[in-house]
């Protein structure tokens, strides 16, 4: 949990807090600027801009392993989730070996995280690949065991980088159905990377645009839909407009 000099967040209602936040890299590199943002419990905020405007960036603060060199930031919890494009799961570890592991790293009893690594396995869908080594599993099946690894931490801030980028289309939006599935059951607050716009808007309750680097935030949409999520929402001409409102959004920023 960060505490800064100046307070952020209001207590209770937000779990991560941007106010006027900027990053300079030690090379002169100006990633970020002027960056304010409020993620509170419940909320499901996709980030989407422009390729190196510092989406990275920003998701590397929330997680604590990057610093901001300007402005204010806070995070209310200290159970942050993390899912990353790349699954990094252990190869000689079988599934339920993979997803113990961070509850493990964290000091938690046997019995416990086997109960926390078994209700998240059942929770993503893999029961029965409990003793699978990760080269038999699918794309999206290891893409699952991340999401299950990060849930035994039972986070209340859950971080994205383009967890679904390397995926089939069908495994992508399959894969964000189940997304929305847990969100709707765990109510985390969500900051989700992405560069597909209609993902964005279909798993969100905001979508925010960046501009090109330094990376400000120049658009935020409101997604009215509610959670849990209709599939065919996607085929309402409301989520239609949505996504045409944060595509043009894009395309100046670009
Ligand atoms: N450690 C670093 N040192 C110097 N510059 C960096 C460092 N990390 C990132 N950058 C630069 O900061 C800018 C923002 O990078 P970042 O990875 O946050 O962008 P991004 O929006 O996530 O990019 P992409 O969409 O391509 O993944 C880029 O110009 C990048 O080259």
């Amino acid at each position: 949990m960060t505490t800064p000099s100046r307070p952020v967040l209001r207590p209770g209602a937000e779990i991560l807090g941007f106010s006027d936040v900027g990053v300079t890299y030690p090379n002169g590199t100006r990633a970020l600027e002027g960056v304010d943002l409020r993620v509170g419990a419940g909320e499901f905020v996709s980030v989407v801009g422009p390729s190196g405007c510092g989406k990275s960036t920003l998701l590397g603060l929330a997680s604590g392993l990057a610093q901001h060199t300007d402005g204010y930031m806070q995070t209310g919890t200290d159970r942050v989730g993390y899912v990353f494009q790349d699954a990094t799961l252990l190869p000689w570890r079988t599934v339920a070996q993979n997803v113990e592991m961070l509850a493990e790293l964290d000091g938690i009893g046997k019995a416990e995280r086997r109960r926390r690594a078994q209700e998240a396995i059942d929770l993503v869908g893999l029961s029965g690949f409990e003793q699978s080594l990760p080269r038999e599993l699918s794309g999206g099946m290891k893409m699952r065991v991340s999401l299950a690894r990060s849930l035994t931490l039972e986070p209340e801030l859950f971080l994205f980088d383009e967890p679904f980028g390397a995926l089939d289309e069908i495994t992508r939006q399959r894969l964000g159905d189940e997304l929305l599935g847990l969100f709707a059951a765990k109510r985390f607050a969500g900051l989700f990377i992405t560069h597909s716009v209609s993902e964005a808007v279909y798993l969100s309750t905001r979508v925010v645009v960046m501009s090109g680097r330094p990376g400000r935030i120049i658009h935020s949409v409101e997604v009215p839909f509610d959670v849990p999520r209709d599939p065919e929402v996607r085929y309402s001409a409301d989520y239609i407009n949505l996504v045409g409102e944060v595509s043009q959004a894009l395309e100046e920023a670009h």
